[in-house]
């Protein structure tokens, strides 16, 4: 068993490839053994997690997952015995023991046997529960008794630990089918035990919010061979992508260039963005891209607003129409949108036709969804070989889909995917468990940041960081994938790093943008 989330990537199986999974090591094993397993690894989890709880709930279901829930029991009151009685367990279970599948009806008779007790009603106060009511069988939102147990389970604010998957939780999209009346304690401290595969659920849409910290066991089943991964977990950026130490025969001009072109002016509209841009200026330096350039839109010609940020006077600001007679939008990677506003629409044009690296964002995706040219455009670029990567967050990933964000978070696998392939561009399809797809090629999903990133700019600043993550020197485009994928676990991984350090405030775009390496 081993806790997620720290190292490398991991392969996720959605339902349909933990089931295949199961088949083939039930069929592998004598009967029972899998939930054998399961039960013992829960309970010794539980007792890692709780030495000193002096009540523990374990709520069981009617499926196999309350079958792991009643092995767990059996052990836990086992080693209660042991050591004096303590902790009291009591077990109950939604569901009719006459219509239990196999295993887990075994599990009862077992329990039963060693005299553990199954009782009508959850105790009246407990500090620890284990939920062992739905695993990766639940295709509707609890009812019933289960969802009365649910309520009190997740109401209480006693710690609690899933068995495989948060109850309600939709083991493919994360998605959480909530008890009718569930009012969650968001500070409940949250732990889930996934077994024999991690799946995706547990960490995008609700999963991250509902699962808490993920452990794995695979039970002793090693990876099958056939059975394919539904999404890969990103839990460290990529090697190819860390930050490296830099040799020493180098020069600004072996980082690359990174032009910035957004941040619309307060005389458009009376609507000044100036600040999006140069965020995603400042976090594309700190990035580490040798030179960054800045055009903001919508400046009266000639009489630039903004000459210079002094905060950060490495950057060099340009006209709009110096940097599209330049070479720059050959050489360098072009970050589009950040702050645009309407007036970015007129220039996607030319950027689509000129830059081969390019990063639209915010506003440049919003005018892609009005022009069909523009779509046609990202086409053409893929075939040409060149890079488009999109960055929408739920609602401008619904525009480019014709969809609604509901649609998008029932899914955000499939949105990122649909996105990639429609647009044939990578996309970071922003939110808890940011995605990141590629045409043809298994999605990830990032599994650091956290809600401190939850404010305005933090965005722009991911932008600015993909920017300088592709000025490097072009590879393959699976290590340009990867480069996306590290700035994006790069970008949480700040957030991460600020929440353990921070002694007080709020975490700011520009505190994220300073600390961008
Ligand atoms: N069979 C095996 O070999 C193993 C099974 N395992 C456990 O078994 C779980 C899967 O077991 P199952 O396939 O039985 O599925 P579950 O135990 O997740 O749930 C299925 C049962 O719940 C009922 N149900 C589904 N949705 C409901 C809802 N919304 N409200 C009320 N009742 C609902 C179904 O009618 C069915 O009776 C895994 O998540 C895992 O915990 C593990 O022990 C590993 C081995
Ligand atoms: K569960």
């Amino acid at each position: 068993m081993r806790r997620v989330g720290i190292h490398g990537t991991e392969p996720l199986y959605g339902l349909e490839a933990t089931r295949s999974i199961e088949r083939t090591a039930s069929s592998a094993l004598p009967p029972h053994t899998l939930m054998a397993r399961a039960g013992l690894r829960v309970a010794e989890l539980t007792r890692a997690l709780a030495p000193h709880a002096r009540c523990i709930w374990i709520a069981c279901g009617p499926g196999n997952n309350g079958g792991d829930g009643l092995v767990a029991a059996t052990h836990l009151q086992h080693f209660g015995r042991s050591t004096g009685g303590l902790p009291d367990i009591v077990v109950t279970l939604c569901g009719d023991p006459a219509r239990l599948p196999p295993d887990a009806a075994h599990a009862l008779q077992q329990a039963l046997a060693t005299g553990l007790q199954i009782q009508d009603a959850p105790p009246s106060s407990f500090d620890f529960a284990v939920d062992a009511l739905l695993g990766i069988g639940c295709r509707r939102p609890p009812e019933g008794l289960l969802a009365d147990h649910l309520r009190i389970l997740r109401s209480s604010g006693a710690p609690v630990l899933s068995v495989d998957l948060p109850s309600g939780l939709d083991i493919n999209t994360g998605v959480l089918m909530r008890a009718p009346g569930e009012n969650p304690q968001a500070s409940q401290e949250r732990h889930t035990l996934s077994l024999l595969t991690l799946k995706p659920g547990l960490f995008t849409a609700n999963g991250r919010d509902e699962a808490g910290q993920v452990w794995f066991d695979d039970l002793g089943v090693p990876p099958c061979d056939g059975v394919l991964a539904q999404a890969q977990l990103i839990c460290e950026a990529p090697h190819s992508t860390a930050p490296r130490r830099r040799a020493h025969a180098t020069h600004k001009g072996s980082y690359g260039e990174v032009v910035i072109l957004g941040g619309q002016d307060i005389a458009q509209a009376g609507a000044g963005m100036t600040g999006a841009a140069v965020l995603a200026a400042r976090a594309a330096l700190h990035g580490g891209a040798g030179r960054v350039y800045v055009a903001l839109l919508g400046e009266t010609p000639g009489e630039p607003a903004v000459r210079w940020d002094p905060e950060c006077p490495e950057l060099m600001f340009r006209s709009v129409a110096a940097l599209m007679s330049s070479a720059l939008m050959q050489t360098a990677v072009i970050v589009c949108g950040c702050g645009g506003g309407d007036v970015v629409a007129e220039l996607l044009p030319a950027v689509l036709a000129q830059a081969p690296a390019l990063v639209l964002d915010a506003d440049a995706l919003n005018a892609i969804v009005k022009d069909s040219h523009l779509q046609a455009r990202l086409q053409e670029r893929s075939a040409s070989g060149w890079i488009t990567v999109l960055t929408p967050h739920p609602l401008e990933a619904a525009r480019l889909l014709g969809s609604d964000t509901a649609t998008v978070m029932s899914d955000r696998l499939a949105a990122a995917q649909h996105l990639s392939d429609r647009f044939a561009a990578i996309c970071v399809l922003k939110g808890s468990g940011s995605v990141i797809s590629a045409p043809g090629r298994m999605p990830m999903i990032n599994a650091s940041g956290n809600a401190a990133l939850a404010t305005a700019g933090t965005g722009d600043v991911l932008a600015g960081m993909i920017g300088s993550a592709l000025a490097l020197p072009p590879g393959s485009f699976e290590q340009t994938v990867q480069r996306v994928a590290g700035a994006v676990h790069q970008h949480g991984r700040l957030a991460d790093r600020w929440i353990q350090t921070a002694h007080a405030g709020h975490l700011t775009a520009s505190m994220l943008a300073e600390q961008a390496l």
